[in-house]
């Protein structure tokens, strides 16, 4: 019989409580080695830093109001329509009151109240119209303007290098592009038409307090700084803990996002429950920064709700006394209380606002730091738009590091390829071979040195034409959700079916896609996940084929491949490799035997050169790699 010991038990006992428990509960061990919680689970959450207003952020900012000035213009009109009906309606009150109360036949009033009656309904149908025009096309400004940031936001990331992307976790940048951006929408629509009602109702209504009787003006204004100060500190903490969740809501997608991407690798070490104590952690710091979000909100309605009663009894009380002892007419009281609920709204947007401007305000200066970003492989000026390259390469003195401060992957590097030329690359793990080759399309540049394409520095050619003269299957193969043919066309959108066959045809594709349920016509799912490994490097080495470009680059292209599909591959590689100059990087010796010439790549540089049969003879590194692979 097996003993346990007491360590064991409480360890199956732990395992059973997580296998029994739908959400294992996050261990703080992996807790805190997924996510430093110290600073992130701060009680105040005014500490969430805010950006600062400066000029040229403010001008930027007020810059997109530009293409819908016309309709900013209604937009106000309808506000001023607003204000100007809410405040006629207490003196249309007042005007009904004081008739009554004056006539010594009320009776006879009645023709005048009617007419009053239809004033009031009018001035409440023109508030409706203004109203509805201001919620719909407002919204609808707002809604263009933030939909235009966001298109200009997509299309300046579409223009960042990679190293960009190296740095930057996808999940927080589309947080970025959805929540950020709503916020600024809100801040568009709302601040000038919230900050142009807030003044003209509050100027109104105090013009009319005072001109009806200025003690009981003065205390009900009274209570207005302590009430906006009060709405305004509540809103200040609201929209700090709601730039938090922000935040967090970004770290609950970016968990969601990397999961779920990589869910084959998760189920594969079966760290669901791993995965699922990530991402509670995620989610538990999102539910803690709503927590202390709406302790704040629940603080601001109850104040914002309770201060316009306690107003209202105040000026019951005083009112009634002013009327008693101050001769104030029942009629002017009644338009006073009628006062005091106008009066809340513009203390109600000026609070909201507040609130507006920051969430707003941060979420379009979050906005700006990516546009900020300048991208770093940029058209020189004067660049020339290159057209179709011959496909000579030529590094000259060439080094290279992915970080400022990081270890040089490539260092004094100098190479000639004459164009035409089919050149391998091979070398140990982590020599540089795929880096080497990321400098040719530029998608990062050189360090030092530099590299040429028909004697021309890259840098000096236009990027797109460069790129346009460059087919390549890099080692992580990338396909987009959609059908094979779009996916082959994606490299040539107008390629005709008969040239995208012959491309599928060179790549060895055509006969596993016509299995394919519908053939050139089927859906491949998310990434291609419904083909196998080495069909989907086959698709992607047709797609560089149907570039059709004058140099070729293929990093690992075939390494998927069985022999039979890697041999047909080759042959169709060969062939196109006779008019094109062609860089290949295979582990896989067999598929390099047939370069005009081999470069041995290790960690001091280029340190082999020669043909396969000529670097057997020389008995090197190369001799000593084939030997190893051929003895497997
Ligand atoms: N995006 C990156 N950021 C920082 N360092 C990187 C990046 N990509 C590669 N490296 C580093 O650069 C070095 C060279 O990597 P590279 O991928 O070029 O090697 P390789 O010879 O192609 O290797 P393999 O044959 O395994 O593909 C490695 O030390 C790697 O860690």
């Amino acid at each position: 019989m097996l003993i346990r010991s007491p360590e064991m038990q409480a360890r199956d006992d732990a395992a059973s409580e997580s296998e029994h428990s739908p959400l294992p509960a996050p261990s703080a061990a992996n807790a805190e080695r997924a996510f430093p919680r110290a600073a992130l689970l701060s009680e105040d959450p005014t500490e969430a830093s805010t950006p600062r207003l400066t000029r040229a952020r403010l001008a930027k900012l007020l810059g997109y109001y530009r293409p819908y000035l016309p309709l900013l213009a209604l937009d106000l009109a309808c506000a001023v329509l607003i204000s100007v009906t809410a405040l006629l309606l207490p003196l249309c009150a007042n005007h009904v009151t004081r008739l009554l109360i004056g006539a010594d036949d009320p009776s006879s009033t009645l023709p005048a109240i009617y007419a009053m009656g239809g004033l009031m309904l009018a001035l409440l149908v023109v508030q409706a119209f203004a109203t509805l025009f201001v919620d719909y096309q407002g919204h609808m400004m707002g809604a263009k303007m933030e939909a235009a940031l966001r298109r200009e936001l997509f299309a300046h990331c579409q223009k960042l290098s990679f190293r960009f992307y190296d740095r930057q976790r996808v999940g927080q940048l589309m947080s970025r592009v959805t929540h950020d951006l709503f916020d600024v929408g809100e801040l568009y629509h709302h601040g000038p038409e919230d900050l142009a009602i807030a003044v003209l109702k509050f100027g109104g209504v105090t013009a009319i307090l005072f001109t009806l009787d200025v003690p009981l003006a003065l205390m009900i204004l009274a209570f207005i700084p302590p009430a906006a100060f009060y709405a305004l500190y509540f809103n200040n903490r609201v929209n700090a803990a709601m730039l938090q969740v922000k935040e967090r809501v970004g770290g609950v997608s970016e968990r969601v996002e990397d999961s779920l991407a990589g869910i084959r690798v998760v189920q594969s070490f079966a760290n669901e429950a791993l995965e699922n104590q990530r991402f509670e952690i995620a989610n538990q710091r999102f539910l803690e920064g709503r927590r202390i979000g709406y302790r704040s909100e629940a603080f601001l309605w109850s104040g914002t709700t309770v201060f316009p009663q306690i107003v209202t009894v105040m000026v019951i009380v005083a009112g009634a006394v002013r009327v008693v002892e101050a001769g104030l007419g029942v009629a002017e009281l009644l338009t006073f209380l009628l006062c005091v609920s106008v009066l809340v709204d513009p203390v109600d947007r000026l609070a909201n606002l507040a609130r507006l401007w920051q969430s707003g305000f941060t979420g379009f200066v979050r906005v700006m730091e990516i546009f900020e970003t300048e991208p770093d492989i940029q058209d020189r000026p004067g660049a020339i738009a290159l057209g179709r390259a011959r496909g000579a390469i030529a590094f000259e003195k060439v080094g290279f590091r992915y970080e400022e401060d990081g270890p040089h992957v490539l260092r004094n590097l100098s190479l000639s390829i004459r164009p035409g030329e089919f050149v391998a690359l091979v070398g140990a793990s982590g020599a540089g071979k795929s880096s080497l080759c990321a400098l040719i399309p530029r998608f990062y540049d050189v360090t030092e040195g530099r590299i040429l394409v028909d004697g021309i520095d890259i840098r000096d050619i236009r990027l797109d034409a460069l790129r346009r003269n460059i087919g390549i299957v890099q080692q992580d193969v990338y396909l987009f959700a959609g059908t094979v043919m779009e996916n082959l066309r994606y490299g040539r959108p107008d390629a005709t079916d008969a040239e995208v066959e012959a491309a599928a045809r060179a790549a060895n594709a055509h006969d596993f896609i016509l299995a394919l349920p519908d053939g050139y016509d089927s859906d491949i799912g998310q990434r291609g996940v419904k083909l196998s490994g080495g069909q989907k490097q086959r698709l992607t080495i047709a797609r560089a084929m149907l570039k059709d470009a004058p140099i070729l680059i293929f990093d690992e292209a075939t390494s998927a491949l069985d022999n039979e599909s890697e041999r047909a591959v080759q042959q169709a590689l060969l062939t196109l490799a006779r008019s094109r100059t062609t860089l290949v990087i295979a582990h896989r010796l067999s598929t390099v035997q047939r370069a005009d010439r081999i470069l041995v790549l290790t960690e001091s540089g280029i340190v082999e050169e020669g043909s396969h049969e000529a670097l057997i003879t020389a008995n090197g590194a190369y001799a000593r790699l084939y030997r190893a692979q051929a003895s497997l």
